[in-house]
């Protein structure tokens, strides 16, 4: 079996990893674009263990056909609890760097949700509420597919940040396939960031809406996020969201 599937303490070097990234920066690039990337998150060894597990017949609680849905074209496996060692540990210990800005940002938007300092505790409040399925997914794109653009939103709970890494090597594995970002700003044109990615860097950004500074104080702006088509190959990424779904 994979050590990536094994219990949580297989992951010290992961959960090291994310302790030394310059959340300060990404905390930053955050604030000023509503998203940011972080390098080398993974490594390619685990990049490749976490695409594989998208074969496995167990370990997933559904698979979702997006063009049945009207989604984009391509598919994605949510997995099930108990979630694999790695992605456990991403989720819990990326989300105590994110706590800290989610709070700034809802004061901001005059939103008096905080949030609490361990991922367990956000989750729990989750649960009590009746989202109990979790949401972190992987997800597979072949040429021709794409992701519309869209907002991970699952219920009235809902942490503001979300994290994508991405699994396959651009320009080898596949073409195209751009993680894209809108961001729609009250009675003005939409602006567009694409984040460019390598594998094993992941990105980070706001799920549905973020605080921009403007004149008169702050407003709001509301995100989205999609992937542009793949032009040849296969693209596979992790998507690790925060809160759970009903
Ligand atoms: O495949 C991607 O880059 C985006 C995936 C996505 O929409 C998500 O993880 O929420
Ligand atoms: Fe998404």
């Amino acid at each position: 079996m994979s050590a990536l599937l094994q219990p949580r303490w297989y992951c010290d070097g992961l959960i090291q990893r994310i302790d030394w990234v310059d959340w300060a920066g990404v905390s930053a690039q955050l604030d000023a674009q509503g998203c940011a990337r972080i390098p080398a998150l993974l490594d390619p060894g685990e990049c490749d263990a976490i695409a594989g597990l998208y074969d496995r017949p167990d370990g997933f609680r559904s698979t979702v056909t997006m063009a049945r849905h009207g989604f984009g074209r391509g598919e994605y496996r949510y997995f099930s609890y108990p979630l694999p060692a790695a992605v456990a540990a991403l989720r819990s210990a990326v989300y105590p760097h994110l706590v800290a800005i989610a709070n700034r940002w809802n004061a901001a938007m005059a939103n008096d949700v905080r949030y609490p300092d361990e991922h367990a505790r956000f989750i729990a409040r989750c649960h009590e509420a009746g989202q109990t399925r979790p949401t972190p997914l992987l997800l597979r794109y072949d040429k021709g597919d794409y992701n519309c653009l869209h907002q991970d939103v699952y219920g009235e709970h809902l942490f503001p940040l979300q994290l994508v890494v991405l699994l396959s090597r651009p320009q080898h594995d596949f073409e195209g396939g751009e993680l894209v970002l809108t961001e729609q700003r009250p009675r003005m044109q939409s602006r567009v960031e694409v984040l460019p990615l390598r594998q094993g860097d992941a990105a980070v950004f706001a799920v549905r809406e973020r605080p921009v500074k403007g004149s008169r104080g702050s407003y709001r702006v509301q995100m989205r996020h999609g992937v542009s088509r793949i032009h040849a190959g296969r693209r596979h990424t992790l998507g690790v969201i925060f809160h759970d779904a009903c």
